[in-house]
């Protein structure tokens, strides 16, 4: 007899080996599993994406319904929990996301199974009209329309979790820097995981799409081994970590590190 698939919220099927647990900077909220308690109320990935989107809602950082994030639930094959689409990020339940396969399809079709290219099937892998993936008993939930570049930044870099924030100064900054924002010699650095001292850390900076294709394109090739994220020109910044306490670590210090270049530089430019 077959397994039925669990619901893209549903907590209890998390897989612990792969939630990205192996933080560098612990896990989150005291979660032993790095998924943590979110405000969303309950534990696992949806709770501790929910529980992350309402803080960085609170900072004003994904005003509008904009913003995504994700973490890494499976590895093998590669499976992503990812907030859903067009909603309020600072009001996330835990059934709010949605798993996504490592193109970033959906793997939960109307709560049912999906083909390869993420359509829905019946038992039998026949296409079904079923038209968007549902938490038990709730409304019909997309993945965020940025998925395919979670999931790409996740194949690429390896990491647990990718937060995506609209946040003022990482689009100031990106205005600012166009080829790339240059720093060096701040305490702020050794958040990204580099030296405070003589490190020339250089965060990328790519121009929006409307097509993720082109924009997840355009951030692979722009991202460095060693720089932990990207800004988007009039978007925002993609940032990633081991999970989602260190995506949010390393986000709050490159808003931080925006908001210094952007200030310095009108102090100093004008
Ligand atoms: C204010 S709408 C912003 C969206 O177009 C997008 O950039 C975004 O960040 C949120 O998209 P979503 O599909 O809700 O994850
Ligand atoms: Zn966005």
């Amino acid at each position: 007899m077959s397994t039925a698939p669990a619901a893209p919220g549903d907590d209890s099927r998390t897989d612990p080996g792969g939630s990205g647990a192996s933080s560098d900077s612990g896990s989150s909220d005291g979660g032993r599993d790095g998924t943590s308690r979110g405000d969303g109320g309950g534990f696992g990935p949806g709770a501790a994406l929910a529980g992350e989107a309402a803080r960085f809602a609170r900072l004003g950082w994904m005003r509008a319904t904009s913003g995504n994030l994700s973490v890494v639930v499976g590895r093998d094959p590669l499976r992503i929990l990812v907030t859903a689409s067009g909603l309020d990020k600072g009001a996330l339940t835990a059934a709010d996301a949605v798993e996504v396969d490592d193109a970033g399809a959906p793997t939960h079709v109307g709560g049912a199974p999906t083909d390869a290219g993420g359509s829905p099937t019946d038992a039998g892998g026949t296409p079904t009209d079923a038209g968007g993936t549902r938490a038990t008993g709730g409304a019909p939930r997309r993945p965020s329309a940025e998925a395919v570049l979670h999931a790409r930044l996740i194949g690429l870099t390896g990491a647990g979790a990718v937060v995506h924030l609209h946040t003022v100064a990482s689009v100031l900054a990106a205005d600012r820097f166009p080829t790339g924002l240059v720093l060096r010699d701040h305490e702020m650095l050794k958040a990204l995981g580099r030296a405070a001292d003589g490190d020339l850390v250089r965060l990328p900076v790519v121009a929006n799409s409307q097509d993720m294709a082109v924009l997840a394109g355009r951030v692979a090739a722009a991202w460095e081994p060693l720089t932990p994220a990207v800004l988007v020109a009039r978007h925002g910044m993609y940032v990633w970590g081991a999970d989602l306490l260190a995506a949010r670590h390393r986000a709050e210090a490159v808003e931080w590190l925006c908001e210094w270049a952007v200030r310095t530089a009108e102090r100093t430019i004008g």
